[in-house]
Parts: C-alpha cells; structure tokens; sequence
C-alpha cells in the first residue's frame, strides 16, 4: 500500500449544484449514513450560511451516531471591509456545532477584483482573518483555494501567496481546487508538485469536470502529492459535475495500491451509487465505469468464450471487487459461450456444440434479425430455451383474441378486449375493459387465467417500451414490444414482442409474460382445469 488517500464527499453540497439534483433534509440524512458505511472520511453537508434547510441537516446530522465519517460545513471567507467574527456566514458555521469547515477563497487576481471587487491585500486578509477565526473556535478547517489552477497559470505568485496565508492561519487542508474544470492532467501534476515544494501543509484536490478530466486529473494530483480527494457520488455537480467518486476510488485503490476506503466496504460502491441515483431520482447510466449494469455486460461472442476460460480476458478488474456482477448477454452476436453460460444461470443442463444448443442460436440469430432483442427480454429467452430443449409444456394455449375501441363524442374512448384460450382442453372465454387495448388484453387475459391460477393477481407490469424497427415505412413499420412484469416488486421479469402491429406485439409481450409466470405449472393446471370442469358441471346441473 501506498498510503492513506482522505475521501472528502461532498455530494450534499456541490452534489446538489448540478442540474435536476435536489434533495430534502431526510434524502440528506439517508445518505450521509450510506457514505459513512462506505467508509469516506469527510462528508459536506451543506452551506449553513445558505438555507435553513441546511441547517437543519447539520442540526438533525448529530443525531447520526456517524461510526467513519466527519460531517463538514462548507462556506467562505468573510465578505471584505468586515472583521471575521462579524460575519453571518462565518457565525453560522460555528452555529451548526460541525467539527470540521470547508471555507472557499479566492487565488486568481482576476476574481479578486473583477468579481470580489476589492484588492489583493484585502482578499489575503480575508483568508488569514477567516482560517484564524475558525480555527480559534477549534475547528478542522480545509481551505478550498477556488480557481487555484487558472489563479496560477495567470500569476503564479499570488496563488501560492493566497496558501501561504491559510497556512500561516493554521488551515488543516489545502485544497486546490479547479473550480472551472477546464485544466489538464500534466498541467495538474506540474501545479501540484510546486505547491507541494511550497507549502508543508497537506494538500487536496477538488476538480470538475467540464473537460471530461475530473477524475484523470484527481488522480494525477495524488501521484504529485496531494492526499485529500473531493468528489461527488456519481460526478452530481454544477454545470458538468465533480470528480466522480465512484471512479476515483477504486482507480486509486485497486489499480494505484492507495489506502482510501476499507477494502471490505469498497464491496458497497456499486450499491452506493445506485442508492443515491434512487434518492436523487435520477436513472443511472447502464455504461457508468465499475458500478454500471453494463459495466460488466459481455456480448460478443468471441468474449464471452475468453471470460468463461479467465475472466480477466475481457475483465479489468473482478466484479465482486466493488460489488458489481459480471452479466452475459444473448443476441445476434452471439455464440455457443453465450448460451452456455446463460444456461448454467438458468440452471439448465446444457453441454457445449449439441444439436439444440446450435438450433437455438440460430433461431437467436433468425429472431433478432426479425427484430426481436434477447438483451432486455430475458424471461423470453428462457422460454425459448426451454422450448429448444423440449422442456417446456404449455399452460395454456391461445385461440383467439379481439380488440374493439369506441369513441363517441368527448366521451372518453372505451377498449373492449376479448381473450379465448384453452386450459388443459377446457376453453375459457373472457371479456375484460381496459384504458386502452394493451391494459384490456391485460385484463381480460388475467381473467381467463385467474380461475385457474388465483396468484397472478398478484402479478403486475412494471414497464411497458415500444420501439419502431425501420422508421422509413412510418405507421406500417414493425414495432418492438418489451414488457416488464414483477410479482413482488423486487424480482422482475422481461418479455418480447415483435409484429407490424402494435396490439398484436404487445400481445406477444404479455403473453410470454404469463408464459413465464406459470412455467412449470402445468400439471396443477390439469388439477385445476378437472375441479373447475366439475365446478362447472354443479352450476349448471
Ligand atoms: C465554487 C463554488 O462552488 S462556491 C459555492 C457556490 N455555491 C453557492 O453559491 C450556493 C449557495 N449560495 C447561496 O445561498 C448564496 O449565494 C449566499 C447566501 C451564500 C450569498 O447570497 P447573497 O448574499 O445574496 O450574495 P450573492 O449570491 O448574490 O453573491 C455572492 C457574494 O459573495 C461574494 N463572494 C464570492 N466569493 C467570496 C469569497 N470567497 N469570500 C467572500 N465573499 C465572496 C461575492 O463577491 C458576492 O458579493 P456581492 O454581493 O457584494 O457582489
Ligand atoms: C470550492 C469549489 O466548490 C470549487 O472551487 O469548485
């Protein structure tokens, strides 16, 4: 190991600056407790000056009984022409009872007089007057020096003369920080390491990540020496976002040999992240590095032959490392590996180059040039095998179904759904309404099915998708159906249709939905289908 790297989230602060990202006192609280069970060591909760609702978040947080992480109040130097402990921001801070501060200053000369409006004296003033303070009331203060890097490149003299200041005050941290993202990994190293021969005091970064180089550039300010990182779960953050912690951590854990989170707890990022995506209501990427759904997806053919030889084939690192899982997905470019492996997912005995295993790829491929997608319609796949392997028995078998919608006036339109299938040789017949005809055939589907098997009430869509296939051939081109089904809630199951109409896809979806959600009860439905023929014989007697 190469040391201890200090982890500074500040997803509550800078977090909440991004665009759509706003999160309420409980949201907060729930998180901060998620970062602390990830084991990072400084969590920002907000700007006390700012709103009371950050307020209360430090006022509710020590409530928290936070085993790993400091929470820390973020702010900045005394406005000029006042003395710091006349300050309301200032005051504020020592208010929400934190044992830790973040306060912002300026380095670049330009901001100090363009935007601050005052001299390059006052605003070091500023600086020392504000530390001094906070420290005098016994806080851990990290001095955040805004626009350090811009500051630098424009007088570099000034910038280094602003750290000077917070250290001479006693600041516990200096961060630098590239508050408009727009620097580049070597020119981080460069600063980095002259501020390093400068100054004794420990050094952070804070990087954004307008040139797509937040991440690269924290990194590179750890090899040059700095030993705090700030970030943000997910990269949330003003314009386009922080330095994402997500991937900062394990980079620097696992591939640089760093000491930043337990390696026990380095198991909860990928749960980390899509907690806070949930909270924040926000739908995480599938292709987000380390903790997305993708990020471990294997597609090609040829891939998935390696990784089921060694995983490191096509891995960089091991899924399980940050509690992520390896996924293999089945399509066209798929080969005998792919569904070898879902197979044995799906507990089925399948050996490599039999006959079925080679009539089901092809109808894969025959399939999905139809326009059928396996990737997000796993129930239907498993249907599919099921079938190629002669494991499959029907439940129940369709005869017909009708669709009828009427509109009369401003009333609003009416959809009828007929549905005639047949249940171990007994036909049912059922009509059902709906608020359109996808929820009639729905509805009267269930109905027919519900005699026999009572629980799938209990089964419901969770998600409906419709894809037109060849957009050229407009209102006559095929569509693609996926359907999303869950009994629970929890566990969920896809499904697939394929058709130039759209009733008739979603048909399809549905159907395999239920297909899916009856598979292996076939022989209880003999049962049934016998007690519901004599139930029948005493109505009408
Ligand atoms: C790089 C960063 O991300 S810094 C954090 C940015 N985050 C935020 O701004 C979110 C929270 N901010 C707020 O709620 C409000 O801006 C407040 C309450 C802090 C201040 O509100 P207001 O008093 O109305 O001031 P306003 O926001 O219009 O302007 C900011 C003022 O702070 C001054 N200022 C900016 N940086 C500093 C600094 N480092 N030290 C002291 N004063 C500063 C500006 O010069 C400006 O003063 P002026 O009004 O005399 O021109
Ligand atoms: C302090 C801070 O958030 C920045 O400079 O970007």
């Amino acid at each position: 190991m190469k040391g201890q790297v200090f982890i500074y989230d500040t997803t509550l602060r800078d977090g909440t600056q991004g665009e759509g990202v706003s999160l309420s006192v409980d949201d907060k609280l729930k998180i901060a407790k998620k970062l602390d069970q990830l084991g990072v060591h400084y969590i920002e909760g907000g700007w006390p000056g700012s709103n009371p609702k950050d307020m209360e978040f430090f006022l509710r947080a020590r409530e928290l009984n936070l085993k790993h992480a400091k929470i820390t109040a973020f702010g900045s130097t005394r406005r000029f022409g006042i003395t710091a402990d006349a300050d309301a921001n200032l005051n504020m801070i020592i208010e929400s009872g934190v044992e830790a501060v973040a306060i912002f200053g300026k380095s670049w000369d330009f901001h100090v007089t363009e935007a601050l409006g005052t001299t390059l004296e006052e605003n070091l003033n500023m600086i020392y007057e504000s530390v001094r303070f906070l420290k005098e009331k016994g806080l851990e203060v990290i001095y955040d020096a805004e626009h350090f890097f811009d500051g630098y490149k424009h007088n570099s003299e000034y910038a280094l003369a602003t750290l000077r200041r917070a250290a001479d005050a006693g600041a516990d941290w200096l961060t630098l920080c590239d508050t408009n993202g727009g620097s580049l990994p070597h020119e981080i190293s460069e600063i980095v390491t002259r501020v390093k021969e400068t100054v004794e005091t420990p050094v952070g970064i804070h990087c954004h990540n307008d040139g797509e180089l937040a991440v690269a550039n924290s990194l590179a300010a750890v090899a040059a020496g700095a030993t705090q990182v700030q970030g943000t779960i997910n990269g949330f953050g003003e314009r386009c976002g922080n330095a994402n912690l997500i991937s900062i951590i394990p980079n620097l854990q696992l591939k640089l040999g760093y000491a930043c989170v337990p390696e026990e707890q380095l198991k909860q990022l990928t749960n980390t992240s899509r907690y806070v995506y949930e909270i924040a209501n926000i739908m995480p990427p599938n292709v987000q590095p380390f903790v997305g759904q993708s990020a471990f997806a294997h597609k090609g053919g040829m891939h998935v032959s390696a990784i089921l030889k060694a995983a490191e084939t096509y891995e960089h690192i091991k899924p399980e490392a940050v509690g992520n899982t390896r996924r293999v997905l089945v399509s066209e470019l798929s080969g005998q590996s792919n569904l070898l492996f879902k197979a044995q997912e799906l507990n089925i005995d399948l050996d490599k180059n039999t006959p079925e295993g080679r009539a089901i790829i092809q109808q894969v491929k025959e399939l999905e040039h139809q326009g059928y997608q396996y990737e997000g319609a796993e129930a239907s796949f498993e249907l599919l095998v099921r079938k190629g392997l002669g494991e499959y028995e029907e439940v129940f078998t369709v005869e017909s179904f009708k669709v009828l919608m009427e509109k009369i006036g401003d009333h609003d339109a009416v959809t009828e759904a007929t549905v005639k299938i047949k249940v171990n040789g007994q036909t049912v017949h059922t009509v059902a309404e709906g608020n359109g005809p996808v929820n009639a055939l729905d509805n009267a589907l269930r109905k027919a099915i519900e005699a026999f098997f009572p629980d799938i009430k209990e089964m419901y869509l969770t998600d409906y998708k419709v894809r037109v296939l060849s957009e050229q051939d407009a209102t006559a081109s095929k569509v693609r159906v996926l359907i999303e089904s869950t009994r629970d809630g929890k566990d969920s199951w896809s499904t697939v249709g394929v058709s130039a109409n759209v009733i008739e896809a979603s048909w399809e979806a549905l159907l395999d939905s239920m297909r899916y959600a009856l598979m292996g009860r076939h022989g209880e439905a003999a049962e049934i289908a016998l007690k519901e023929t004599e139930r029948q014989g005493i109505l009408n007697h």
